[in-house]
């Protein structure tokens, strides 16, 4: 089995916490407060600046210039695009740039981010990896369990550009590359060392989860 497999198999109900946590149900249905998406979105853009400082420490842990090239572009990508984007989301969605830049970080933004980082310092580029995947990868399966859901609304609702950005053909390809490097990074592991990483992929599940739980608790 694949690395990936395995560490989602370990820890299967963590993971569909997640990924079809009361959040992600509510934002295919069309019935979650704007309130609370507003708060998801303006802690993701704390979570987006943690999150490029992640890649810039996958360029420092790479071992070699084709894993430190591929941290590059997802450094440049949040730098250059995604950033930005959100940012322009954001907009629309009435926030400005100059809210977005005051926030404080909520408890459950620190706790994600800091532990991802952590992975990194402690661990090598493995560890950060698994610590990122259940961002990179768990976002492209929400997007595609909620179109496999029939209550899912995928035209009039408020939420239908945030899912169709996820089910991207870019964004889907970003996470099958994210996948693969791992399963690269992941062949022939002793049993001591799966144990280790399928528990940091279940912490950052359960990290992940409890970001969603935020948004719904409009929680500092
Ligand atoms: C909290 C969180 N996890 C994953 C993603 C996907 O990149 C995101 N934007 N925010």
């Amino acid at each position: 089995m694949s690395l990936y497999d395995h560490l989602k198999t370990r820890c299967a109900d963590d993971w569909n916490a997640y990924i079809q946590h009361d959040f992600v149900r509510h934002l295919g249905q069309g019935t979650l407060p704007r309130e609370c998406f507003q708060h998801y979105l303006k802690q993701d853009y704390l979570f987006l600046i943690q999150f490029s400082r992640a890649w810039g420490l996958a360029v420092f842990k790479s071992e070699d210039l084709t894993s430190m090239r591929y941290a590059q572009s997802g450094l440049n990508a949040m730098l250059d695009t995604e950033i930005g984007l959100h940012v322009d989301y954001c907009r629309d969605w009435g926030i400005s740039e100059a809210q977005l830049q005051a926030l404080p970080e909520a408890s459950a933004t620190v706790a994600y981010t800091r532990y991802v980082l952590d992975a990194g310092f402690a661990g090598d580029l493995l560890d950060l990896h698994v610590a990122l995947a259940p961002c990179i990868i768990g976002y492209a399966e929400i997007a595609n369990w909620l179109a496999a859901q029939p209550d899912t609304v995928r035209e009039d609702s408020p939420y239908a550009p945030w899912i169709d950005m996820y089910l991207s053909d870019e964004y889907q390809q970003a996470a099958n590359t994210e996948r693969e490097l791992l399963d690269t990074l992941g062949q022939n592991l002793p049993p001591a060392r799966l144990e280790a990483l399928s528990k940091r992929f279940r912490t950052a599940t359960r990290m992940e989860a409890s970001f969603w739980q935020m948004g719904l608790d409009l929680a500092d």
